[in-house]
């Protein structure tokens, strides 16, 4: 049976509307598609614990999780992710690409422009048709 695992993303905008993305780099797996930056949650964290926790190591910079936006399950061809979006602030630093290929703020509307990782997509929806219905 494939083993599930439990992810958490962060959905981390700024003050101008965009929308941090990271590009996984052809070391990892899932190579080359862009994700929300974030990871696996461990024993006996919550989901924005595990955020928060994810996000000062892998991009050097301390957020404030929040809601979650979107919970989907996808089906990879070597396992199943239960991928949890949380929408988060920067709350101290600036975020610095130590595992990532690249880190680019997009705006929202723009969101469908790059390649997701799968899992991502209805996510990646969510943001975008909520961004629709939001004044200029
Ligand atoms: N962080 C993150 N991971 C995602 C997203 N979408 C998606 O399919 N994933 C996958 C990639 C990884 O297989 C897994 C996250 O695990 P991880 O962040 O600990 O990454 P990792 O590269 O160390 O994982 P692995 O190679 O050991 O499997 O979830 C996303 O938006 N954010």
């Amino acid at each position: 049976m494939k083993k599930t695992v439990k992810v958490v993303a962060a959905i981390i905008e700024n003050n101008q509307n965009e929308i941090l993305c990271a590009l996984r780099s052809h070391q990892m797996s899932i190579p080359n598609k862009w994700e929300f930056p974030g990871g696996k949650v461990e024993e006996g964290e919550n989901y924005q614990e595990a955020l928060e926790r994810e996000i000062s190591e892998e991009l050097k910079c301390k957020i404030k999780a929040g809601d979650i936006i979107n919970d989907n399950t996808h089906e990879y061809e070597k396992f199943i992710i239960n991928l949890i979006s949380i929408e988060a602030k920067i709350v101290e630093g600036t975020p610095v690409a130590t595992e990532h290929a690249k880190l680019i703020w997009l705006p929202k509307e723009n969101l469908d422009s790059i390649i997701w990782a799968p899992a991502d997509i209805p996510a990646v929806k969510e943001i975008m048709q909520a961004n629709e219905g939001a004044p200029q």
